[in-house]
């Protein structure tokens, strides 16, 4: 695996409250450098709020995060520059062009002039969109708005992606445009941090982690955690029943 003895992400027993809710029980996981990273799991497990805290938009009620060697509680600005984070809804204004949203996202990093021309060809052209350059984002398909968001959290180039469900409802040839990008980005030496509902996602990754019930439950490559299944979903689902039905015993013995 590229960089394996190098993590770029550390998070270590990291936890999140909400009143009575843990969304986050002591999670901990590394990221190599360079590498292509799943978080999957079911619905509600807590996958939003780690990645939330991971870039540096809540604060973890325990534990310490880093990116680059940096601790996003004391250094989030720096952190933000180093890291591209596309949430499930991602802020695109609906109402201004293709370029506009692009425009918009230059100007908050102050890439102007020439070099934000150089950067709009870049994007633009990597996913596919200067043909729609001038279409209000509002009249996008689902696929290129997901290609258009992830084009916007790539003008400052950052060293890490952090992509929370990314394909989430888009047809399976955008998705499959997606993760083409992704790989593109990968091989450009970007490491990449993504949730996903899909587990044949899942199974491009090099490294995969499953999460339930607030907790990680195991971190290893899609090859070893699907070993003896027919598929990675197998093997996941697997887990988790496991989990919930050791839950059950201890409720029940209570
Ligand atoms: N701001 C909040 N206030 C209170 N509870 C919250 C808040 N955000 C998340 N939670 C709770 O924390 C738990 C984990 O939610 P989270 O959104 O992180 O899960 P998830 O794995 O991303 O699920 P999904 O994929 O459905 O978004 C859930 O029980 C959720 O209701």
């Amino acid at each position: 695996m590229p960089g394996s003895d190098n993590p770029i992400i550390r998070v270590e027993k990291v936890s999140l409250r909400f009143g009575a809710v843990t969304a986050v029980s002591e999670a901990s996981l590394s990221v190599a450098a360079g590498s292509m990273f799943g978080l999957v799991g079911s619905d509600g497990a807590g996958k939003t709020s780690l990645l939330r805290m991971i870039a540096t938009m809540i604060q973890p009620s325990a534990g310490t995060i880093t990116i680059d060697g940096l601790d996003v509680s004391t250094h989030r600005r720096q952190v933000r520059d180093r890291i591209g984070y596309m949430p499930q809804r991602f802020g695109l204004y609906q109402d201004l062009t293709v370029d506009e949203n692009l425009k918009f996202f230059m100007d908050i990093y102050g890439i102007r002039g020439t070099e934000a021309k150089l950067r709009r060809e870049r994007y633009l052209g990597f996913s596919h969109l200067l043909p729609f350059a001038h279409r209000p984002a509002g009249q996008l398909s689902g696929g290129m708005k997901q290609k258009l968001g992830l084009a916007s959290v790539l003008v400052h180039e950052p060293k890490v992606l952090i992509l929370d469900e990314p394909t989430n409802g888009v047809d399976p040839v955008s998705r499959r445009e997606f993760w083409d990008m992704l790989r593109v980005m990968q091989n450009d030496g970007m490491t990449i941090l993504t949730s996903t509902a899909y587990l044949d996602e899942g199974e491009q990754c090099d490294q995969v982690a499953i999460m339930h019930q607030a907790l990680i439950l195991e971190t290893a490559s899609p090859q070893a955690m699907r070993y003896g299944f027919p598929s990675l979903e197998e093997a996941v689902i697997s887990r988790i029943q496991e989990v919930d039905e050791e839950l059950r015993n201890d409720s029940f013995q209570r």
